[in-house]
């Protein structure tokens, strides 16, 4: 069977501010949708790569990118006549590339869509919540992407799905129109919390389990901390405004799976750098690339204190990263923490035994049957 073609979606421009890895595939994603995309780069010189090689060779390599993707290092040009925004740069440097496009948008109502998954490090503050403050903008306008989405592999056209969260159901089929082609599907809900806390939480444990590789423990240790790291992401976003269904989507329980199995994940790979030994300064200046983990744990943990959520993975990746626990600890730590057996539970507090599941299997069915499209969570 052939795949089914999506007619393309010719009348958007876009632009997307941030031209590294996922900000360039997702540009490749828009184009091949038929949106007319304009990138946005910090440095002339990988802009001019852009339009003009149609490479972006240093965080996509080996990739061709659509003829009609357009870049620029002027990002007054990049916003002309856009009727959608993305935004993809470090989450820590989100606030101060905001202050420099309020002005350029001071007049538009179009939709600004995050595809960042890091919460401010000063703040605590979620990606959708420092845009909200910094363009003063109507929280309806907002979107949020999330979902298993290593950016290589979608680059090489490899089918994925994700999700798009916005308050208004409108803005979000908006986003989830554009954003889709024949390799790209994008679902829909409006459980922005539980989607922007999915795609932070899953670096935390994409962490831990980079830290149990590099020691060198195996599979059976890995699936441990994936499954119990499940429930401590759930519990902390569910504390926090989430529906717990959403962990269970694409955003959570999806997105945990690719970052934790995939050596393409910068924050899997941190982690195995830190399990190998290596400080956690040694780890900064290794990585070339954003590992957003590394700067959300302790935000994070002042956000579990303070909503009384335990997080015994997070807490140990800390001690990891501020050198006061051995990583070949980690790992042995967590399954004899406690001497009082504790009852395995996994469905986060609802008193109903599998009906969180049940009806998240449900809604799935329900979204396949009519095209994408759900109310609550994805
Ligand atoms: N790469 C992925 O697979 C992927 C997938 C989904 C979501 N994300 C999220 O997307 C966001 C961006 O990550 P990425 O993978 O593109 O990172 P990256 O490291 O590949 O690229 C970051 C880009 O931001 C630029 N940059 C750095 N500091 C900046 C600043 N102060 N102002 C403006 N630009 C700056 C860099 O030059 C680079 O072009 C992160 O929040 C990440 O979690 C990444
Ligand atoms: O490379 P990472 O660890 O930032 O993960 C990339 C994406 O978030 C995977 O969905």
């Amino acid at each position: 069977m052939t795949p089914k073609r999506i007619p393309p979606n010719s009348s958007t421009r876009a632009a997307i501010i941030g031209a590294g890895s996922w900000g360039t595939t997702f540009g490749k994603i828009l184009a091949d949708g038929g949106a007319h995309v304009t990138m946005w780069a910090r440095r002339p010189e990988l802009a001019l790569e852009i339009a003009e090689a149609k490479r972006n060779s240093k965080y996509l390599p080996g990739i061709n990118l659509p003829r009609s993707i357009g870049a620029t290092h002027e990002i007054a040009r990049a916003l002309e006549g856009a009727d959608q925004i993305y935004l993809s740069v470090p989450s820590q440097s989100l606030r101060e590339n905001l202050k420099a496009l309020r002005p350029l948008i001071v007049d538009s109502d179009v939709p600004i869509v995050s595809l960042m998954k890091g919460v401010e490090r000063t703040t605590g503050l979620r990606m959708s919540q420092v845009i909200e403050q910094e363009l003063r903008c109507d929280p309806e306008r907002i979107a949020v992407a999330s979902g298993p989405n290593l950016a290589l592999e979608i680059a090489r056209e490899q089918p994925t799905a994700a999700v798009i969260a916005s308050r208004s159901q409108e803005t979000a089929d908006a986003v989830a129109r554009t954003a889709r082609n024949h390799y790209f599907r994008s679902f829909v809900n409006t459980d922005v919390i539980g989607t922007e806390f999915g795609g932070v939480l899953k670096n935390l444990i994409a962490v831990a389990i980079g830290i149990v590789d590099g020691v060198g423990y195996g599979e059976n240790t890995k699936a441990s901390i994936i499954t119990r790291g499940l429930v401590e992401m759930t519990d902390f976003a569910v504390a926090n405004g989430a529906q717990p269904e959403t962990l269970q989507g694409l955003a959570g329980l999806g997105d945990l799976i690719a970052t934790c199995q995939s050596p393409l994940s910068r924050n899997n790979t941190a982690g195995r750098l830190l399990g190998q030994g290596y400080s956690f300064q040694d780890v900064v200046k290794q990585m070339q690339q954003t590992a957003e983990g590394l700067a959300s744990v302790a935000p994070i943990l002042q956000l579990a204190r303070e909503s009384e959520v335990h997080m015994p993975i997070v807490e140990q990746v800390k001690m990891v990263l501020d050198g006061r626990l051995d990583p070949r600890h980690i790992a042995p730590h967590l399954t004899t923490d406690d001497d009082t057996p504790q009852e395995e539970r996994t469905n986060h507090g609802q008193a109903d035994g599998g009906g969180a599941l049940r009806r998240a299997f449900q809604r799935a069915f329900d979204q396949f049957r009519n095209g994408g499209r759900s109310s609550s969570g994805d």
